[in-house]
Order: structure tokens, then C-alpha cells, then sequence
């Protein structure tokens, strides 16, 4: 029975200790601080908190006459609290009811096979292994002179805490958090301002949808400055000032920084086995093994995207492959990205974009939402489905979507296009109406009812 450690508890952690001990191996699981990680205490969870109460507000404004209230902020602090408690219980009865070892310790590397793990009172334990599979995760980055506070200077982890509402806030960061926050903010009537470095918003997203994103943004009062990387920023107890590379100076109550992560490897002492790490992360083959055969780096700390799902996928492909067990390589999963503002944007497989630079020959079928009842029947049927389709083939080859629930849409479009499904097989899928799966049969058909 290989003897198997899993350094970090977080969503990538959890998920390759509880497959590695269905599989026979003898596992112990060692984390710094909770069991969840980042994902469910810092970053994540709260998140999604926030957004299920924006979302569930809007879903109710079209049938009431006036605005409802924003929520008491700490009623939204309970329910991110107990949540986060009720994931963490339940991830931890699952990994001892699966025979796992659960250490809370700091785990550093003292050489290839052996770990030194310090407890919080400073007690120190060796452990031996075979194999080890890190899952330290990430940490946001910084500018030096700019680290939140907690009060006006905010990230996402100060938002679990957040006891007052801004009365303007400045967002920093045009990615995948700032669009979350933005929206999040935008919905609960809270004026703002979002600014980034490059010419667009959501650079990771095609274009077309990244463009739509953000000029429903302006259009519902968010005033953008794209082009604008910031300097610095400053809060003298009352408000806050950012300064601009160009000199321009924005003013407002509160900033929010999300210009990105980087890897969590600061405790691992790597050096002990010759390993290294970029700000991206740990370089890892297609099964998650590092330079050193029988050590595998999953989750964020294996570099971007960093997602749950893609982290996920990442541990069960490398604990099989660890243990000898047949799988397939992490890019043969196909992996959905959801962004859940409002509207939310969502993508699969191949873009538009990259599709073009590829110089690939695609054919683009798309449907507005507002041509689906569905949408319609909601709070705003802003947005549209793309789908790309391999011109001479008819293949799937990905699908993008911005609207309302679009990530349920595209995560029906991922078994599609991860099991190959071409034009005609989408013809003939008939889903629920009304549904988001009409939007798929109006950009097939070319016309709705
Ligand atoms: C604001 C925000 C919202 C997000 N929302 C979503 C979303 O909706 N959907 C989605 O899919 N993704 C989302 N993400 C991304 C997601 O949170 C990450 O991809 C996910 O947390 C990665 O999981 P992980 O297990 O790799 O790392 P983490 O969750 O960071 O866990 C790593 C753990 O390792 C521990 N650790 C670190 N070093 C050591 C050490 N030396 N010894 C012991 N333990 C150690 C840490 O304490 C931590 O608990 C969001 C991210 C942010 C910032
Ligand atoms: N729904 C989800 O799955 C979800 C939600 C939130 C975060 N995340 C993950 O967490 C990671 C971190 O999110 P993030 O939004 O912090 O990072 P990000 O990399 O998505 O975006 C950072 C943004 O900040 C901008 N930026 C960088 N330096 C700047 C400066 N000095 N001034 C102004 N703008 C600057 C960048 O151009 C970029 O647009 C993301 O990679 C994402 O995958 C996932």
C-alpha cells in the first residue's frame, strides 16, 4: 500500500486524498489552516454568497414596484460563516470516514521522501512518503505599496468580514473577481468605478462577449477605465485615492484589489528537493508530475486557470496516474470556466478568438437571448449564445455565453463538445421548454419560437 500526502486541504487537496484512499492507497492529508481552503473560507464560498443574494434580489425586482432593501451585511456574514463551517464538516467527516490521516501542521519538504510538519504550538513530526501531492494553492497579489486593510482597503478575503457598505467603490482588476464584484456591488446600489491595466475588461474571454460584458456595466452607471494600470493607492481613515500611471487620481470610499494570484509554494521549501516555482506555479506534465517523478502539483498551485473544477479534475488524473492506475491526460477533460455576475459569462472549449489565431476554419451560430422565453421570463434577457463549429466537420469545438444562467447552458454544451457531438447531433437535441437549451436549437435552426 503505497504511503501517499496530500499538503494542502483546499478543493484539489480534499478531492485527490478522498480518491487516492478509495484506491487503496494509505493517505494522510496535511493542512496549515482549515480543511476547505482558500476556496471555501476565503475566496469562493463568500463570493458566491454575496452573488446568490444579488441574484435572488434581481430575480424579484421585475414584480415588485420599488427596489428591495439591500440585505443586513451581517446576515450575509452568518450565512458565509456557517456555510463555510457545513462544507468543511462534511469534507472532513467524508476524508475520515474514507480511512484518510488529517494533520494540521505546515508541511515543508527536508528531503525527496520525507516531510517536516509543524503544528501551530510548534511541534514538529517527520513524515516519510512515497508519493506527495501538492495542493497549496494560491494567494492574490499585491501591488507593494498597496495591501488591504480590511476596512477600505478590500480583497476578496476582507469581503468574508466586511461590516460596512462602501459608499463608492473602486475596483482594481478588469479579470474574472473584479467582474464578480463589480456586478455584485452594481446590483446592490453601490456606485463604481472599475478600472484596469490593458485596453479590455475579461481578457480571457473572447472578445465579442467581453465587450457586451462590460457595456451592460456602463450602461447600469459602473463608470469604466480601461487603459489605466494603477500606481497606488491611499486611504486616510476617511476615503480612499488611487492614482493612475497616466496621473489621474480616482476618489471614493473603498478600494477593491483583484490583480490576480500566484502560487502558494512560500512554506513548502522546495529547494530541499530541487524544485522550483515561477510566480505561475509549478511546472507539471500532463498528468500532473513535476520534475521529480513521484511528486504531482495540483490546483492553483499547478497555475492558471485557476478553477475548482479544472483543480478537481487535475487530482483524480494524477492520483491514478501516481498509483499506476489507467487514466487519460488532464487535457482530454474538458473543463467549463463560469464567471457568475450578472450577466454571467461563460465559456468551453475552443474560443472564437483563439479558434482564429489558430487560423482554424470555424463556422460562428449564435442566438440572442432575448429570442428565447426563457430569458425573457427573467429579470433581463440581455446576451448571447456563440457556439464554434469546425467548419468541414460540424464538430463542436466550443461555446461561449453571456446572460442569465449561461453557465447551466454551458455546462450542458461541455458534454457536448467533450463527447464530439457535431451540428446534426445538436439538431436533434430537444430540451425542456422553456428552458436556456432552446438558445442551443434557435443558433442550430436559425430561428425560435
Ligand atoms: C474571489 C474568488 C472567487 C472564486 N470563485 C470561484 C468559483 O466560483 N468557481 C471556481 O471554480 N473557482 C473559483 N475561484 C477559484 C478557486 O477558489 C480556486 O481555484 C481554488 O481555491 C483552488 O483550490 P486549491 O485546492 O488548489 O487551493 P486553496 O483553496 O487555496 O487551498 C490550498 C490550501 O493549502 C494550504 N497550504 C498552503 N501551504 C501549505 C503548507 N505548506 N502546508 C500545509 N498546508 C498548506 C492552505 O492553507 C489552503 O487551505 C475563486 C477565486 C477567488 C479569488
Ligand atoms: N468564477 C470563478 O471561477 C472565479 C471567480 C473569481 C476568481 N477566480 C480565479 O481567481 C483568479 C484571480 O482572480 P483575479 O480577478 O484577481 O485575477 P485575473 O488574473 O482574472 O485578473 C486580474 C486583472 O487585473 C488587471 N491588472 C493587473 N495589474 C493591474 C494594475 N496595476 N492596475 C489595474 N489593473 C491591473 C489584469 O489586467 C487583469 O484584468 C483568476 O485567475 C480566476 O480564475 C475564479
Amino acid at each position: 500500500m503505497p504511503r501517499l500526502v496530500v499538503i494542502g486541504g483546499g478543493p484539489a487537496g480534499v478531492t485527490a486524498a478522498l480518491e487516492a484512499a478509495h484506491r487503496g492507497a494509505q493517505v494522510t492529508l496535511v493542512e496549515a489552516a482549515h480543511l476547505g481552503g482558500r476556496a471555501t473560507w476565503h475566496s469562493l464560498v463568500p463570493s458566491k454568497v454575496f452573488l446568490s443574494a444579488a441574484e435572488a434580489l434581481g430575480t424579484a425586482r421585475p414584480w415588485l414596484d420599488a427596489p428591495l432593501p439591500r440585505p443586513p451585511l451581517a446576515l450575509l456574514r452568518e450565512r458565509i460563516h456557517a456555510l463555510a463551517v457545513a462544507q468543511s464538516r462534511a469534507q472532513q467527516e467524508a476524508l475520515i470516514h474514507a480511512g484518510v490521516t488529517l494533520v494540521q501542521a505546515v508541511a515543508a519538504f527536508e528531503s525527496p521522501h520525507i516531510l517536516r510538519l509543524e503544528g501551530e504550538d510548534g511541534r514538529q513530526m517527520r513524515l516519510e512518503f512515497d508519493i506527495a501531492i501538492l495542493a497549496t494553492g494560491s494567494e492574490p497579489i499585491f501591488l507593494p505599496q498597496l495591501k488591504p486593510d480590511g476596512k477600505r482597503l478590500l480583497a476578496p478575503r476582507a469581503m468574508a468580514h466586511l461590516e460596512t457598505w462602501p459608499e463608492h467603490l473602486i475596483m482594481i482588476g478588469g479579470g474574472v473577481t473584479g467582474s464578480e464584484y463589480v456586478s455584485f456591488f452594481n446590483q446592490m446600489g453601490v456606485p463604481t468605478t472599475w478600472v484596469t491595466d490593458l485596453p479590455t475588461f475579461l481578457p480571457r474571454v473572447d472578445a465579442d462577449v467581453a465587450a457586451a460584458f462590460a457595456a451592460i456595466m456602463a450602461a447600469r452607471g459602473v463608470a469604466l477605465y480601461p487603459n489605466a494600470p494603477v500606481e497606488a493607492a491611499e486611504s486616510d481613515g476617511q476615503g480612499v485615492r488611487v492614482v493612475l500611471r497616466d496621473g489621474r487620481v480616482l476618489e471614493g470610499s473603498h478600494v477593491f484589489i483583484a490583480i490576480g494570484r500566484q502560487a502558494d509554494t512560500a512554506r513548502l521549501n522546495l529547494a530541499a528537493v530541487g524544485l522550483s516555482a515561477s510566480r505561475r506555479g509549478l511546472v507539471v506534465d500532463a498528468f500532473g508530475r513535476t520534475a521529480l517523478s513521484h511528486i504531482y502539483a495540483i490546483g492553483d498551485v499547478a497555475g492558471p486557470p485557476y478553477t475548482v473544477n479544472r483543480a478537481q479534475a487535475q487530482a483524480r488524473v494524477a492520483v491514478r496516474h501516481a498509483l499506476g492506475l489507467p487514466t487519460l491526460p488532464l487535457d482530454a477533460v474538458v473543463t467549463a470556466e463560469a464567471i457568475y455576475s450578472d450577466p454571467q459569462v461563460a465559456q468551453v472549449g475552443l474560443g472564437e478568438d483563439a479558434a482564429r489565431q489558430q487560423g482554424r476554419m470555424v463556422r460562428i451560430l449564435r442566438a440572442d437571448f432575448a429570442q428565447g422565453l426563457k430569458p425573457q421570463l427573467g429579470a433581463h434577457a440581455q446576451g448571447f449564445l456563440k457556439l464554434v463549429v469546425e467548419a468541414q466537420s460540424g464538430h463542436l469545438l466550443g461555446a461561449a455565453a453571456l446572460g442569465s444562467h449561461a453557465a447551466e447552458l454551458i455546462n450542458a454544451l461541455a458534454v457536448a463538445v467533450q463527447m464530439r457531438a457535431t451540428l446534426d447531433d445538436l439538431a436533434r437535441w430537444a430540451p425542456a421548454y422553456p428552458t436556456l437549451g432552446d438558445l442551443v436549437g434557435i443558433a442550430v435552426h436559425g430561428y425560435g419560437v
